[in-house]
């Protein structure tokens, strides 16, 4: 909607977050359950042909009504806003740093016991806005002593990018200076490699033995998600048993992915209740979750999950079968970098570092693997301050495509709503995420049931650390209500690019059929 009619219809009341009425949280959850519905969300999970799951209305709904409501379970502050945005509520001020820096608890924590005499140059530089955040913040990490810990883990990740850094450009002077080598050295390491490579299928049969051909007709279609989901289990643990990748720094934006890991995995180690740090009006949030997923599993016939975490959709799967629909399907079975050449021909399969490092495995992987990798090294150096189970890729992985899948970036200044009309709020807010600043990411488990649509129902408008929900419009019975993943401006055929390439699914909203057709008639 232009600005101008927007500011015509000023004299509209500007949308306030209606409070919701507390509820006591449940401990438990069983379909025995007597949910009072009336002062729960109006939402029901249903399976939905080719979305998964997604949030439907449980009954008729207005516009500019709160459908939800969600607190994190993990965030993160983007490595650009460190200094700017508050580490708890998400208080942003882009022209100042914040005024209470994190490494100013480190007194707190040495009186907490923990006897750390060198005091190490504090790398990560979260901030706080105020003293208060700052408490909420060490009370849901669980305490003064872990709280340190986690500082450790961001400071050790910090470290090791700067290091990185470092060597990187010593190799680079080195580089510039062996390039100045003959070519006939060049061409005899190449020899070389491929020696050793003979020289290690030789020695290890079992360790390279693979379907170095399959038949022509062989389609990576047919291959069920459990076998893939073997295969990717044996790819990683090559890659994390032979150390692969450790060499390589993932890039700024896998960096914020692997931060959002770190604070989730270590809440999930600290706080024994998911709920525990979140504060008072998640109670709602919970039963209506609670009552959400107890009435889906029920009616799919599967136990309640062990935690909120494990209910998230994991799109693991997903991205390999994006890679392979990449792949041209002529050449699938025939170039030496596609996963035909590393299908196992017997199980266990145990490929070799040659094996995944020539393979189209590599280019899958290589992202995910280094980012394991950094995170595990800092979990290891952050171990001295605050010992945790070790990080398995199991734990990582489980995580890591989870987090991908089901991420919301945290906009700053947060999106305002105006009510139109009793049918309609401004529309232009849907927009509004293009102009936004994204300042971190959080995970709102109880919110990830919301599938996309590039004409959405329902906007999200974030309160402080809440992700609040309001339709849009008016939104019947059974109607699927939908968000959009990120800025829907674009034309048609890179919507659905974006959303192809970071959520795996091509994007069939009825908007996009309308475009699509408007193009297929203009050409
Ligand atoms: C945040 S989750 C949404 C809930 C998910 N459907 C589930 O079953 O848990 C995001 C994932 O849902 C799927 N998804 C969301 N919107 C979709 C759409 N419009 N069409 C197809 N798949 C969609 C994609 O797999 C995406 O990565």
């Amino acid at each position: 909607m232009a600005v101008g009619v927007h500011e015509e219809k000023s004299s509209e009341p500007a949308l306030s977050v209606a409070a919701c009425k507390i509820l006591p949280a449940t401990d438990a959850y069983s379909l025995n359950d007597d949910f009072d519905t009336a002062n729960c969300f109006p939402v029901q999970i249903k399976e939905v042909a080719g979305r998964g799951r997604g949030f439907f209305a449980a009954r008729d709904i207005a516009a500019g009504e709160t459908v939800f409501r969600a607190m994190p379970l993990a965030w993160a502050i983007s490595e650009d806003w460190i200094r700017n945005t508050c580490w708890w509520c998400f208080t942003h001020d882009c022209r100042r740093p914040l005024p209470i820096k994190a490494a100013q608890l480190v007194p707190a924590a040495v009186d907490s016991g923990i006897t750390n005499k060198k005091p190490h140059r504090q790398r990560y530089k979260g901030v706080f806005c105020s003293e208060d955040c700052m408490q909420k913040a060490i009370n849901a990490h669980g305490g003064c002593r872990a709280w340190q810990g986690y500082l450790a883990l961001l400071d050790s990740i910090e470290a090791d990018v700067h290091s990185h850094k470092t060597k990187s450009a010593r190799t680079k002077k080195q580089n510039a200076l062996s390039s100045r080598e003959t070519p006939a050295t060049v061409c005899e390491v190449a020899s070389a490699d491929i020696e050793l490579a003979t020289f290690a299928s030789a020695a290890n049969p079992e360790l390279v033995e693979c379907k170095p051909a399959v038949n022509a007709d062989f389609d990576f279609n047919d291959v069920s998600d459990e076998q893939l989901a073997t295969w990717i289990s044996f790819v990683w643990n090559a890659i994390v048993v032979n150390g692969l990748y450790t060499s390589v720094m993932p890039n700024s934006g896998q960096r914020e992915l692997v931060r959002l890991i770190a604070n989730g995995l270590f809440l999930e180690y600290t706080a024994s209740d998911f709920f525990q740090h979140t504060n008072k009006v998640c109670h709602q949030n919970e039963l209506s979750w609670k009552r959400c997923i107890t009435s889906y599993d029920a009616a799919n016939h599967s136990i309640a999950p062990p935690s909120a975490l494990d209910h998230m959709r994991s799109n693991e799967i997903d991205f390999v079968r994006a890679h392979l629909r990449q792949l041209d399907s002529s050449s699938a079975n025939s170039s030496p970098l596609t996963p035909a050449t590393l299908v196992p021909a017997r199980i266990p399969w145990k490929p070799s570092p040659l094996q995944i490092e020539g393979s189209w495995w590599s280019a899958v992987f290589e992202t995910a693997a280094s980012s394991f990798a950094l995170l595990d090294r800092a979990w290891t150096a952050s171990s001295k301050v605050y010992s945790l189970s070790p990080l398995t890729h199991d734990l990582f992985r489980k995580v890591y495509f989870r987090e991908m899948a089901n991420s919301f970036g945290v906009y700053d200044p947060p999106t305002k709503l105006t009510l139109l009309s009793s049918t309609n709020l401004d529309s232009s807010m849907l927009n509004s995420q293009c102009e936004q600043e994204c300042v971190g990411f959080c995970i709102y488990p109880t919110a990830v049931y919301f599938n996309h649509s590039c004409c959405p129902n329902v906007a999200k408008v974030r309160s402080g650390r809440e992700m609040v929900f309001v339709a849009t419009t008016p939104i019947m019975q059974d109607e699927e209500m939908f968000i959009s993943y990120g800025c829907i401006t674009d034309p048609v055929s890179e919507r659905r690019k974006r959303l192809a390439e970071n959520f795996f699914f091509t994007c069939d909203c009825s908007r996009c059929l309308v475009e699509l057709t408007a193009l297929v008639k203009q050409f």
